[in-house]
């Protein structure tokens, strides 16, 4: 299976500011916008293209436009949503299919509460995003449920990615490449991505409790 780490100089800033403990809502929502931006550009660099004509303002010119390839994009609930405008900003006529999983903090073991899929899945690329990539255990049962729906082409977009994750994905789903801003170190006792972000649910909704 593919892992990209993007290491371009504006993503290692950003997620550079978002690892900071005082680091507020308002820029961490930011930040997560942001990076999800850049790695929706590095996801789609391969997109075929076709060429058409149209009038120009000197004349007809040849232009280029994405082939008949429709997109949906994929937010896990709830962090997803955290990467979701930035994503959408680069490809605004992406239609958007939303899935909502949440991981036991006990077990961590991941449980889908929502699958609200677009119609016509199959004939799309899936763009899944989420923050974190920690056991893996979410991103996995997302792509199952792609599958089962029959989608064929799967990317994976997540801002912070643990090398016990990609390990999972790698042997459940070595067909879809995962594009990270980092992969860091290790999950702790609580499964937890160090250095990591933290909660990115929390993060991105404020609802993380006071130290
Ligand atoms: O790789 P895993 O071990 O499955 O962990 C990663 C998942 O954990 C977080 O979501 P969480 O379950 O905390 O839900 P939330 O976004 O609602 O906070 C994160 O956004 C991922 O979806
Ligand atoms: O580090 C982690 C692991 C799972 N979920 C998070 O939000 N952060
Ligand atoms: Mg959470």
């Amino acid at each position: 299976m593919p892992i990209r780490e993007i290491r371009h100089p504006l993503i290692r800033h950003k997620l550079g500011l978002m690892r900071r403990a005082d680091i507020s809502t308002k820029n961490f929502r930011e930040l997560a916008q942001e990076v999800g931006a850049l790695l929706t550009y590095e996801a789609t660099q391969d997109l075929p293209l076709e060429s058409y004509r149209i009038e120009g303002w000197c004349g007809p010119v040849e232009v280029e436009k994405i082939a008949g390839k429709k997109i949906t994009v994929v937010p896990i609930l709830r962090a997803g949503i955290g990467m979701l405008d930035g994503v959408l900003q680069l490809i605004p006529s992406a239609k958007v299919s939303v899935v909502g999983l949440a991981r036991n903090e006990e077990t961590l073991v991941a449980q889908t509460y929502l699958e609200k899929l677009v119609p016509e899945i199959d004939q799309r690329l899936a763009l899944i995003i989420d923050p974190m990539l920690a056991t893996g255990g979410s991103m996995a049962a997302t792509i199952d449920m792609l599958k089962k729906a029959g989608c064929r082409e799967i990317r994976a977009l997540v801002l912070v990615a643990a090398p016990e994750g990609i390990a999972l994905l790698n042997e459940r789903h070595p067909d879809v490449t995962i594009y990270t801003a980092s992969i860091d170190d290790h999950l702790n006792e609580s499964g937890y991505i160090i250095p990591g972000l933290g909660d990115a649910g929390d993060k991105v909704f404020g609802t993380q409790q006071k130290a």
